[in-house]
């Protein structure tokens, strides 16, 4: 959030939008001759500094629209810019890069190297960058989501829990400045889920961070700042703070 000083009218507050679409289309051919459309001219934004959750029905396309967004399926029309950057004219290599150096993820599945240990997958987003794990940085993450123990053990040794405390001590480290969760707390108990979510909103306090999430869960919507309801494939409703409807 900006702020924006004119004279005589105080601090108006503009808003900063890191996460544009317009007209988001999606179709896929499931079989040959069969055409099934996931997502029909959707419209969205998200704001830097806050929490926005994508919820709706199974099968309605929340998670097309979060993977579009984050430019990891491209919709068949319309536009995605992210940190004011159009994503959908990148070529793959441009896209890749962007995504490393601005975009972290976390997902149902962890979206964990199961070969590797915890600090090697925390690792990971720095190699690529072709830059070295910050070791004390990450000493002092993983002490914070109490997994120094486990370090040097494979992450397939963690319970879901910890894993998916592993993909989200990766985001925080990498310094992500848009983090793109898909059901984030969907395999975890509630006081897990609650932590992970604590985290989250912890994250988009500091003001510069963006946090976008599809969730299924009434709580967490309740956590969000605002609220975009996806009904096949369309935006049904935004709601701000998951009450009021605007
Ligand atoms: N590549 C694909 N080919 C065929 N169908 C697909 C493809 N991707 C998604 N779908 C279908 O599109 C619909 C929307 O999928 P999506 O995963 O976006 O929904 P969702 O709202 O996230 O669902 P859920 O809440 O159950 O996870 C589903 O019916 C899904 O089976």
């Amino acid at each position: 959030m900006n702020v924006n000083r004119e004279a005589g009218e105080g601090v108006v507050p503009v808003p900063i939008y890191t996460v544009e679409a317009q007209g988001l289309s999606m179709q896929v051919s499931p079989r040959r001759g069969d055409s099934l459309t996931i997502l029909q001219g959707v419209d969205f934004q998200a704001e830097q500094g806050r929490m926005t959750g994508i919820v709706g029905p199974s099968g309605s396309g929340k998670s097309t629209l979060l993977y579009c967004l984050a430019g990891l399926e491209k919709a068949s029309a319309g536009r995605v810019s992210l940190l004011g950057q159009e994503i959908t004219g990148m070529g793959l290599s441009q896209l890749t890069r962007f995504r490393r150096k601005h975009l972290g993820f976390v997902f149902q599945s962890y979206n964990l190297i199961s070969s590797m240990t915890v600090e090697e997958n925390l690792a990971l987003p720095f190699t690529l960058r072709g830059q070295r794990l910050p070791r004390e940085r990450a000493s002092q993450m993983l002490d914070y989501f109490g997994l120094l123990p486990q370090r040097k053990q494979s992450v397939t040794q963690l319970s879901g829990g910890e894993q998916q405390r592993v993909a989200l001590a990766r985001v925080l480290l990498s310094d992500a400045d848009i983090v793109f969760a898909d059901e984030p707390t969907g395999a975890l108990d509630q006081e897990a889920g609650a932590k992970v979510i604590e985290i989250l909103r912890s994250l988009v306090a500091g003001g510069n961070k963006t946090v976008v999430l599809v969730t299924h869960s009434s709580q967490v919507a309740d956590q969000c700042d605002r609220v975009v309801e996806v009904v096949d494939g369309r935006i049904a409703q935004h709601r701000p703070q998951g009450k009021v409807l605007v």
